[in-house]
């Protein structure tokens, strides 16, 4: 074979690899969104560094935080950097859930999220409402489980089509609803919902209390609202600084304005009116850890972050989208510690009842 059939045979079976990494590999995780789609949301695609800049110089001190308005601005900046990436590794439910043995990832997210609607007790037919909705994971199986009708609601705009792609998809769209707004000031009418739930949101909102009133206006009286909260557990010790390194990390790299205590959930719930009917960190044993899954993916982690390294490189995927992706690698770490050491939970549910109307 003469010298240039070689090179040109080298360079074809070099691009087919690449081709069948980049576009068939996928993630460890799901076959949902591919690599070669990732984007910055509804960020252009040349403005996602400065953007990732500008996310990461607000969140990189929480504590700080003196201007409490301009939180909501930079947590849909952050889903607008990290929602493909999310749907890419990790699937279209953007929470954790405790790992059980014998079900897969997926089949243990969904026991998860039918069991928020279960406690609801809401009938087929029901309004409820999805605070804070990603791109519709939960919405979609809770919906097919219960038979309500739910509206998400979303800060972020192209969270907004992912979801209504996907409801479509699923024919869920008769069911599920999906609105773009702030969940601190919410265009709904008082007393207009039969439930409300909110999976791993509201630890976005600046002042738990003001998203606490807002889920309380908009609920019938009578009615139930359960959430599933980010916390510091009792095991955390604000005078360890390994303790405040992991949970700093925890806060920077998920835009968190400031974790609460697991103890503020129920007096934040009770200051604004609500009877507290069920508290518990559903992280504790006898469930197991939530934090596996992240756990198991490290190499997963490794090729994701090669394949969006040479995606850049070849301009497909935007060039921030390295730095995006190192920060979520980094933050991946803090949160295993975060479980591992028992000072952080995802998943402090409180089961919360707004009194029937006198
Ligand atoms: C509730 C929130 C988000 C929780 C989780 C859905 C996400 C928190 C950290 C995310 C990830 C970390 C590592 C990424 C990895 C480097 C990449 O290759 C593939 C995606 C990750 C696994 C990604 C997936 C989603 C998380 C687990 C917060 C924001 C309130
Ligand atoms: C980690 S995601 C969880 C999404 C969904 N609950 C799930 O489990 O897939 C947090 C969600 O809260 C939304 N969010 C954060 N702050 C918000 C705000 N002020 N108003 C409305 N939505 C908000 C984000 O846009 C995102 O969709």
């Amino acid at each position: 074979m003469d010298s240039l059939t070689l090179i040109c045979t080298a360079a074809l079976l070099a691009a087919g690899g690449l081709y069948w990494f980049i576009c068939f590999f996928g993630s460890a995780e799901v076959k949902g969104k591919r690599a070669v789609q990732l984007t910055g949301g509804s960020i252009d695609k040349e403005n996602v560094q400065d953007n990732y800049k500008q996310y990461w110089s607000f969140f990189r001190s929480p504590k700080e935080i003196e201007t409490a308005d301009k939180v909501p601005v930079f947590v849909d900046t952050f889903y607008n950097l990290v929602t493909d990436i999310y749907e890419w590794g990790w699937g279209q439910s953007f929470h954790f859930s405790p790992s059980l043995p014998g079900k897969s990832n997926r089949e243990a997210t969904r026991i998860h999220e039918e069991m928020a609607v279960d406690l609801l007790g809401v009938k087929p037919g029901s309004r409820i409402l999805d605070a804070g909705c990603g791109v519709g994971g939960p919405m979609r199986a809770i919906a097919a489980h219960s038979k309500a009708n739910v509206v998400g609601i979303t800060i972020n705009e192209y969270q907004v089509k992912r979801a209504r792609m996907h409801n479509k998809k699923a024919g869920l769209d008769s069911l599920c609803e999906v609105v773009c707004g702030n969940f601190l000031q919410m265009p709904f009418a008082d007393n207009s919902f039969d439930g409300v739930y909110s999976i791993e949101a509201t630890c976005h909102a600046p002042n738990l209390e003001e998203v606490y009133q807002e889920i309380y206006r908009v609920l019938k009286p009578g009615s139930l609202y359960i959430s599933y909260e980010w916390v510091t557990t009792e095991l955390y010790k604000a005078e360890d600084p390994e303790h405040v390194e992991i949970i700093h990390g925890i806060e920077r790299g998920d835009a968190l304005p400031g974790l609460r205590t697991y103890k503020d959930i129920a007096q934040v719930a009770k200051k604004v009116g609500f009877e507290v009917v069920k508290e518990k960190d559903l992280a504790k044993p006898p469930s197991h850890p939530w934090w596996t899954r992240l756990k198991m993916g490290r190499m997963a982690y490794w090729r994701n972050h090669i394949l969006v390294t040479i995606l850049a490189f070849l301009g497909i995927a935007p060039k921030g989208t390295v730095d995006v992706h190192e920060m979520l690698f980094v933050t991946a770490d803090y949160l295993a510690q975060g479980g591992e050491k028992g000072i952080f939970s995802p998943m402090h549910m409180i089961l919360c009842r707004k009194p029937a109307a006198e």
